[in-house]
């Protein structure tokens, strides 16, 4: 079979693919070498803007299937409504702090993306392998990143910037418990759980809300690497993550993930002990009990990384009707900043890119938005371009408003005001785990902090584990060789 016809970008066949156009055998390149040109200038415009977190990923296609009848029970989107309905997905894994090569072994929280093309348009899940965050309000957030990324004199990561910010950042001690235990190093991306780790709003067909949470449970269950087991995998393959996702799907392989919610009354998230909304607390399962909603299953590889992965685009504002917002403060910031950061990545219509278009809505998007760069899908063709208008273009319909819902108070800076103890939780989890697990995770908060050369940012750090736990507190300080009667000072002066 013959090869076919190497083309120029628009289409021309090219004669030659060795040798650039010149003037005589030795004379310079001539300007109407469109081949060498073309070539050349698409190649210097290959990189885009990496995202400014989670940068390495890898991703892969599949399904959602609803396995059980009682979920219009508590929420009205379509792709719920019915027993054995499929829902086509794509998933991204990813780190959080590293670069796009830095490596997938790497103590880091994971994220865990899902798109789910819905009939109502795509439904975006955008967690992390942890029920819990860092912060609470989303004006720490860049803050917050810039203190995992590089230091701005020395272009090194700098354990002094990252424990000087979470020593003054009590509510992260659950979440940085979590990544410095075994968790901290999942062996791959099948080997985690998601979570949605906000709340969010479900609505039934009569208007009736609940608070849930999403959990996406692996199938494969959790394996974790230890600290050496994942230090030595950074050298030996940084991209092991990566490879095992592909190589798992790609010899027939179907990792999968039992989809939960725990299901909150819209009422009790005034009574609840911790603050519902809170991101940096879990729900008990004690109260709050897992129901399987869904099964996720990734059975397909994309064909081009750069098509399909980089250019994936998920916010937590895409939501379909029966799906809304909690006033959980972290999750309203990411509303705003997902769409935004991806028009500055990938353009103000990335949504048309194929990864990201709402393939499944019948009839496709129709809306009155126009141009812009890169308007790929006819943009709208003769149609209307505003509204209203006379000629037949797409109306609102009222049935699909949101669930109404009583705002009060002042307009204000001002924290959340639940009782909202930030130590109790981290102190079970400790609390909860083996004396080997106990001793992993001091042996590895203890080789972070063991990089801190200020003295008051080490003990400020202790003494939020120090409150959360005595014993905890204690081995770290023995581990550091600092005096626990400092972290007990500091504890009590700081009130943190
Ligand atoms: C106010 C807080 C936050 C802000 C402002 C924020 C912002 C961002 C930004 C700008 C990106 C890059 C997106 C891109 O370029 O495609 C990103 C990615 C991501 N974030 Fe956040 N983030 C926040 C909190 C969180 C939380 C709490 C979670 C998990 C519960 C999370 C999970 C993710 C994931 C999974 C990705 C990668 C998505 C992908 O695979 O493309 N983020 N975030």
């Amino acid at each position: 079979m013959s090869a076919p016809v190497l083309t120029t970008s628009s289409g021309s066949p090219i004669d030659n693919n060795l040798n650039s156009m010149t003037a005589g055998v030795n004379g310079p390149i001539l300007i109407q070498d469109f081949t060498l040109i073309d070539k050349l200038a698409h190649f210097d415009r290959e990189r885009i803007p990496e995202r400014v977190v989670h940068a390495k990923g890898a991703g892969a296609h599949g399904y959602f299937e609803v396995p059980s009848s009682d979920v219009p029970k508590w929420c009205k989107a379509k792709f719920l409504n019915k027993v054995g309905k499929r829902t086509p997905i794509f998933t991204r894994f990813s780190t959080v702090g590293g670069e796009k090569g830095s490596s997938d072994s790497e103590r880091d929280p994971r994220g865990f993306a899902v798109k789910f093309y819905t009939e109502e348009g795509n439904f975006d899940m955008v967690g992390n392998n942890t029920p819990v965050f860092f912060i609470r309000d989303p004006s720490k957030f860049p803050d917050f990143i810039h203190t995992q990324k590089r230091n701005p004199q020395t272009n090194c990561k700098d354990p002094n910037m990252f424990w000087d910010f979470l020593g003054q950042t009590p509510e992260s001690t659950h979440q940085v418990s979590i990544l410095f235990s075994d968790r901290g190093t999942p062996k791959s991306y099948r080997h985690m759980h998601g979570f949605s780790s906000h709340t969010l709003k479900f609505v039934n067909a009569q208007g009736k809300p609940y608070w849930v949470k999403l959990h996406f449970t692996s199938e494969t269950g959790i394996q974790n690497y230890t600290a050496e087991e994942a230090a030595k995998m950074s050298m030996n393959d940084p991209d092991s993550a990566t490879r095992d996702l592909f190589e798992t799907i790609a010899k027939g392989g179907e990792p999968a993930w039992k989809v939960s919610i725990q299901l909150m009354e819209f009422e009790d998230a005034l009574k609840y002990r911790f603050n519902p909304f809170d991101v940096t607390k879990i729900w008990s399962h004690k109260d709050y009990p897992l129901i399987q909603i869904g099964r996720m299953v990734l059975n397909r590889n994309p064909e081009n990384y750069f098509a399909e992965v980089e250019q994936a685009a998920f916010s937590p504002s895409h939501m379909v009707p029966g799906i809304e917002p909690s006033p959980d403060k972290m999750l309203q910031g990411r509303l705003f900043s997902y769409p935004d950061t991806h028009r500055h990545r990938l353009g103000v219509n990335y949504q048309q890119i194929p990864v990201n278009c709402p393939f499944a809505v019948k009839g496709g998007v129709k809306n009155y938005q126009r141009d812009g760069f890169m308007a790929v899908n006819g943009n709208g063709g003769k149609g209307p371009n505003y509204q209203p208008n006379s000629f037949g273009g797409p109306e609102p319909h009222p049935e699909f408003a949101q669930h109404k819902f009583d705002v009060s108070g002042f307009a204000a800076r001002q924290p959340y005001n639940h009782p909202n103890d930030d130590f109790v939780q981290p102190g079970d989890l400790y609390r909860l785990m083996s004396e080997d697990a106990k001793s992993r995770f001091v042996s590895n908060l203890v080789g972070h902090m063991s990089g801190v050369t200020i003295k008051e940012i080490q003990v400020r750090a202790v003494s939020n584990f120090y409150k959360a736990d005595k014993d905890l507190g204690a081995r770290l300080c023995k581990g550091l060789g600092i005096d626990v009667n400092d972290v007990i000072k500091f504890a009590a002066r700081s009130n943190l």
